[in-house]
């Protein structure tokens, strides 16, 4: 068999559109010989540098990426629900602290990733939950499997310049990086993944293939 192709998937737990891509893709990767590496990152210096708004503060468009997201989770199977006060949630508090705890667990225990991202965007996206205060922080690891000492110290380096040199930039969320022939090929948007099965030579079989180990 060819060796595993490596899928990187760059996310921000504050966007549900990474969400979904992101669900798709660890059913995936006990489908497809790919090797899945999860990329913790940020958007909003993008925005900033850019000057771009999120598409969500216009209104026509927040409204019609209110009705996209929740017929987007119903499709992909994700207890995806839109918090009560979104400016509040998604701008105001954002998820720069949870981000670089997750870039802490990715340079110190990067098996726990996959759980304890699930966990922060359970929070934030399905219980409409805090996300930005350490206990918020603390009782998703927990519930991610993490002992509280691993926690603690993981706290203690998000604020390390280690963290914040380390937590990429993308350009829009989610954004799904391949190599093919040594060039790298990008993709923008859960949307994109039929794409990105097509590219690889894999079958695309929706987003909810019967896979061997759901986690969800
Ligand atoms: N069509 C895309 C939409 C993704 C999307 O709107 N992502 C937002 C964050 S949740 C984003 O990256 N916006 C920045 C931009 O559009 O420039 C999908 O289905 O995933």
């Amino acid at each position: 068999m060819a060796a595993a192709r490596r899928v990187q998937l760059f996310y921000d737990v504050v966007s549900p559109y990474s969400w979904l891509a992101f669900e798709a893709l660890c059913r995936y990767q006990h489908i497809w010989n790919v090797d899945l590496h999860l990329r913790p990152a940020v958007l909003g210096g993008i925005m900033k540098e850019t000057g771009n708004q999120a598409p969500a503060m216009l209104p026509k468009r927040g409204e019609y990426m209110m009705k996209d997201i929740k017929r987007m989770a119903k499709y992909y199977q994700v207890p995806l629900q839109i918090p009560k006060d979104f400016f509040e949630s998604m701008v105001k508090k954002g998820s720069l602290s949870a981000m670089r705890f997750l870039t802490a667990v990715d340079m110190i225990q990067p098996q726990f990733l996959e759980p304890m991202s699930r966990e922060l965007w359970m929070r934030i996206w399905s219980r409409d939950e805090d996300i930005t205060q350490p206990d918020s922080i603390l009782d998703a690891a927990r519930k991610a499997g993490l002992s509280s000492e691993l926690a603690q110290q993981l706290l203690e380096m998000i604020l390390s310049p280690e963290v914040k040199n380390r937590l990429k930039e993308a350009f829009g969320m989610p954004t799904v990086v391949i190599h093919l022939n040594g060039e790298p090929q990008l993709f923008f948007g859960s949307d994109r993944l039929e794409l990105l099965s097509s590219v690889l030579g894999e079958k695309w079989l929706g987003p909810v293939p019967a896979s061997p180990n759901p986690k969800l």
